[in-house]
């Protein structure tokens, strides 16, 4: 049983040109692309392996969100677990991920859902408009990893995808309750 191989959902979400694609293509074909085609949506398929276990990942790569766009319901459910993707060199796509957060909880009724905070293009640092300090910030509000990252010098990009399927597991098969301190009358 242990090989067998579990499916996870995973959908990559933020503004316009942060980076989702390229992120996705990095990690799953090893490549960086320098143009920029605007994605209306792609799917990826990728074999993770994380503490022993096999995982097929289904990666969803999504068109650029913005305040208006509404998430179709493939994007929102049936997902485990969520990339939420600025660029460290946009203050508003940083400000961005907020408001998809936002549409995502309101769209599945949940208080949490796994995900990822991703500041990509760290290789732009001299472009820089969000602190490492503040995308941590965001992370220990909503309990969730953050990380950045460079599609283009591929730093950190498998690390993303660990850290979310790490982040969907504690969801999916949280550690045993401690009852330790459990006082029987
Ligand atoms: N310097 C730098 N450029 C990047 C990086 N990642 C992506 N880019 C560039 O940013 C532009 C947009 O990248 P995409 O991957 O198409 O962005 P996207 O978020 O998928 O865009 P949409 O499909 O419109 O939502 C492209 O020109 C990429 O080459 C990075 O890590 N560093």
């Amino acid at each position: 049983m242990a090989n067998q191989q579990k499916a996870r959902r995973i959908a990559v979400l933020g503004s316009r040109a942060v980076g989702k694609s390229s992120l996705v293509i990095q990690f799953c074909e090893n490549h960086f692309v320098e143009s920029y085609y605007p994605t209306i949506e792609n799917t990826f398929t990728k074999t993770i392996k994380y503490r022993g276990h096999e995982f097929s990942v289904e990666i969803m790569d999504t068109a650029g969100q913005d305040e208006f766009s509404i998430l179709s319901s493939h994007q929102a459910t049936n997902i485990h677990g969520y990339v939420l993707v600025y660029s460290i060199t946009s203050k508003s796509s940083f400000d961005m991920i907020k408001i998809i957060r936002d549409k995502i909880l309101n769209y599945t009724g949940m208080d949490n859902v796994p995900c990822i905070i991703v500041g990509n293009k760290s290789d732009l640092n001299i472009q820089r408009q969000v602190s490492e300090q503040e995308g941590n910030e965001l992370a220990a509000q909503w309990h969730c990893p953050s990380i950045e990252a460079s599609a283009k010098h591929n730093e950190n990009i498998s690390k993303v995808f660990d850290l979310l399927i790490a982040d969907i597991e504690k969801v999916n098969n949280p550690p045993p309750e401690d009852k330790s301190n459990c006082v029987i009358s």
